[in-house]
């Protein structure tokens, strides 16, 4: 085990054996998961997840804080979740490391995600003095008519390997000041670093004198303690975050029991370089786009739209830079691309550049696995090849980047439309038509909508999300919040008569 290698790790409290359960104490007797440091292919260190018993556990823990919780006055949970990102602040640095280590970004991204929870715990803050409802004029005399938000009770929150840190954060610090209770299942390959951020959190609330199990924390499989969360109808809401297929499944489940959902899926983002574009400015952002996080990024780009007068430039000038990107260590200052997370995705990376050849594309520059001591590393892939190929319209989730030439920017937009996932979006140009058209109904169908700004890297303060087989429901800021309350219209009689809506005399 690598364990001894990497002192942060007690920093955090992370142990060669660590418990993979938490529901106000820690457990986990279920199955041994040993996590992975996808640079070396080495055991960094092991998780024991959940079993059924612990998971029920688990939920009567969560239901006995869940009245406490929703009865403190919203401003005051607020100050909970301050706490919580006062204590990220002061962990930034080891847990960042943990995330490069375990989830393989680099440093420097790794503690931007870091800073994404703070950022989110900052803003929730605010909002806890701030979440409202709307009094509307009453057609009745002596009425008055309101809407008033409460807690959901329940929340569970699924997320995927590659935000394991910020994606918990964009939920949590919500959920939090909304009034619930929340029980997070991680990835199981990110399994250390649930462990690090639960610990975080869990510490504020135990010393504030909250029950911990406000924030509980499941860790097992999907098919498994996956499963249970999404049939279990005592959650008011399940957030998920991770692929389509997976999406499509909890979809079907949680619907069909008239439950709530929000669903962050796979994205297939494009960037659009207009002949007016300033073309510097859309390189700089293509490559953080398109090989940032190795490719893993839902909001990565996938698809670049190139006019035709700056195709060829375009082209040559990404070959060059993506032949001097610095590909190793996450943990080493100047690396600019780590390794892919698993052996399986360097597996979809290699089928898929068989695939891509077998469909037409022409590989401009890498395409190959590369064979680094144990470590799950590939080269950032630039593919030529046509718009309405059928891989151009899935999400290979590994860093290809397909490169494709237009004459008008209509066809541009149709094609960025084209595909089944709507998340993210970019134009690049100096022409304002341009950029109202693309924000319009004839624009990008997209949840994100940008304009000389990359696919990647979004702000907390508005709300993030998408369409089609990207999901529903928004996450973070804007009026994020509201999906993680349940509305009510109150109509109140402050006077001494019974008049009906609509005129309706009854019985009079
Ligand atoms: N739109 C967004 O905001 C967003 C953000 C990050 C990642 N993603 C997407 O996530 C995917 C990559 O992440 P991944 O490989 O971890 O995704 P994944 O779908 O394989 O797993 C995500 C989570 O779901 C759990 N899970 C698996 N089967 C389950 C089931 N039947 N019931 C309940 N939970 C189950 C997993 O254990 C994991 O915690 C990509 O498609 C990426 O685009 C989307």
């Amino acid at each position: 085990m690598e364990y001894s290698q990497h002192a942060f790790l007690k920093e955090l409290g992370i142990t060669e054996e660590n418990s993979g359960l938490y529901n106000g104490k820690w457990g986990g007797k279920g199955d041994l998961i040993k996590c992975i440091n996808p640079t070396t292919g080495n055991v960094i260190a092991t998780v024991r997840g959940a079993t059924s018993e612990e998971y029920e556990e688990t939920i009567q823990a969560m239901i006995a804080a869940k009245t406490k919780w929703a009865l403190t006055p919203a401003p005051k949970r607020g100050e909970i979740v301050r706490l919580i990102g006062e204590s990220l602040r002061a962990k930034i640095v080891p847990l960042a490391k943990l995330i490069s280590l375990e989830m393989g970004k680099i440093f420097i991204e790794a503690k931007g995600e870091v800073q994404e929870f703070i950022d989110v715990c900052d803003f929730a803050t605010g909002l806890s003095r701030s979440i409202n409802g709307q009094v509307m004029p009453s057609e009745r005399p002596g009425h008055v008519l309101l809407e008033n938000w409460n807690p959901l009770g329940l929340v569970g929150i699924i997320t995927a390997f590659n935000f394991p840190c910020a994606v918990l954060g964009w939920n949590a610090a919500i959920s939090l000041i909304c009034g619930n209770v929340q029980l997070w299942k991680g990835a199981s390959s990110t399994s250390l670093i649930t462990v690090a951020v639960t610990k975080i959190v869990v510490e504020v609330l135990e010393k504030n004198g909250f029950d911990g199990a406000i924030c509980s924390t499941i860790i097992g499989p999907g098919r498994t303690v996956g499963e249970k969360m999404i049939q279990d109808k005592r959650f008011g809401l399940i957030s998920f975050t991770g692929s389509t297929d997976v999406g499509r499944r909890i979809s079907q489940v949680v619907h069909s029991n008239f439950g709530r959902t929000i669903l962050e899926l796979g994205g297939n983002n494009a960037i659009i370089v207009a002949e007016d574009a300033n073309v510097e400015l859309a390189l700089r952002a293509v490559l953080f786009a398109s090989v940032g996080t190795t490719g893993q990024r839902c909001t990565t780009c996938r698809r670049l739209f190139v006019h035709e007068s700056h195709y060829d430039a375009v082209l040559e000038r990404l070959k060059k830079a993506y032949s001097t990107v610095k590909i190793g260590d996450p943990l080493v200052e100047g690396t600019l691309v780590g390794p892919l997370h698993t052996a399986a995705a360097v597996k979809e990376y290699t089928e898929g550049i068989e695939e891509i050849i077998k469909q037409g594309g022409k590989i401009a520059y890498g395409g190959k696995k590369i064979d680094r001591a144990g470590g799950f590393f590939v080269e950032p892939t630039l593919v030529e090849i046509n718009h309405d190929a059928p891989i151009v319209k899935t999400e290979l989730f590994v860093p290809i980047l397909y490169v494709m030439k237009f004459k008008n920017l209509d066809d541009a937009f149709e094609w960025n439309n084209e595909v089944p996932q709507g998340l993210s979006s970019s134009l690049f140009t100096n022409n304002q038509m341009n950029i109202f058209k693309w924000m319009g109904p004839t624009g990008s169908d997209c949840g994100i909508v940008n304009v000389n700004v990359a696919t990647n890297g979004a702000e907390i303060g508005g709300g993030f999300g998408g369409h089609k087989e990207t999901g529903d429901g928004i996450e973070s800021g804007s009026d994020a919040w509201k999906q993680y309350m349940r509305r009510s219209t109150c109509t109140i009689n402050y006077s001494t008569s019974m008049p009906l809506s609509q005129g309706i005399e009854f019985g009079n």
